[in-house]
């Protein structure tokens, strides 16, 4: 069985006259977490759309878990999780209809089993006979994690998943992340306009090279709890990052010195 979990090989799309993503080149390893780092516009939801097959690229390819996003999207589909920025759900329904709803739609067999499970997994049992109206953004999110795992997807797309979330949402959701890759085997690929997301997980010496064509991916050591600036120490699971940096007039840099650059470290 191959190795790689994504990969892309020049992978565009452009909007009428307007190119969203410029030629991506990037490689995922199975049992990876990859950060996408870029700022706002930079192209990561174009990205992961893609990726997870809604959107058509106009050039270029892109396999995911061994299948080709273009030639084969349900394959792609049936062996993914997606939990997007802004996660869909219905409010009036409850956390186990929610669920049902979407694991029946992913074709998970044994559905209410495999609820219990993942939220006794996400350690969110509970809930499940509230309505979302009531949840706070952070339990609405958790609820989208577990619409994203149920069907138990080898390759997991987060899109900027700690917006919103107060500092022990955040917390939550890195320690969930890195279960979710150590215990279920899961690669995870996650967005992020923040360094200190990326950071979050290494030591690192990755704010050198402020402009970087697409192919600056560079792995990171991860996630170790303090942070050695200036040194990569080896770690058996690897962390790696992309910067979707490009032109400057395009993709406005990722500088450490840029008014824009993210100063939380969460
Ligand atoms: N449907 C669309 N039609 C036209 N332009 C689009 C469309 N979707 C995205 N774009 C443009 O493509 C570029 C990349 O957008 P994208 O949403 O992928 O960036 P991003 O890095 O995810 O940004 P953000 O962090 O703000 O979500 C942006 O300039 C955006 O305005």
């Amino acid at each position: 069985m191959s190795t790689t979990a994504i990969a892309t090989r020049g992978l565009s799309r452009r909007y009428g006259t307007k190119t969203a993503l410029k030629e991506l080149e990037l490689t995922v390893e199975h049992g990876e977490i990859f950060g996408l780092l870029g700022h706002n516009g930079a192209g990561k939801t174009t990205t992961v759309t893609l990726l997870t097959t809604l959107l058509e690229p106009t050039s270029g390819t892109a396999t995911v878990a061994g299948f080709d996003v273009s030639s084969d999207p349900r394959n792609v589909r049936a062996n993914i999780g997606y939990l997007p920025e802004n996660v869909r759900l219905y409010d009036n329904l409850t956390m186990r209809e929610n669920l049902r709803f979407f694991g029946r739609l992913s074709g998970v067999i044994n559905v209410d089993h495999r609820i219990a499970e993942t939220l006794d997994f996400l350690e969110f049992t509970g809930h499940e006979n509230e309505r979302l109206s009531t949840f706070s953004k952070g339990m609405r999110q958790r609820v989208g994690i577990a619409q994203a795992i149920l069907h138990l997807p080898s390759v997991l797309f987060l899109d900027e998943p700690t917006s919103g979330l107060d500092p022990q949402g955040v917390k939550t959701l890195r320690e969930t992340i890195v279960r979710m890759n150590r215990e279920l085997g899961m690669t995870v690929f996650m967005n992020t306009h923040l360094l200190s997301e990326v950071t979050a997980w290494a030591t690192n010496d990755e704010k050198r090279g402020h402009r970087h064509s697409l192919r600056d991916s560079q792995r990171l050591p991860g996630p170790p709890p303090t942070h050695t600036p200036g040194r990569l120490s080896r770690h058996d699971r690897g962390v790696k990052h992309h910067r979707m940096v490009d032109e400057p007039d395009r993709h406005s840099c990722l500088q450490p010195s840029s008014p824009g650059w993210p100063d939380n470290r969460t």
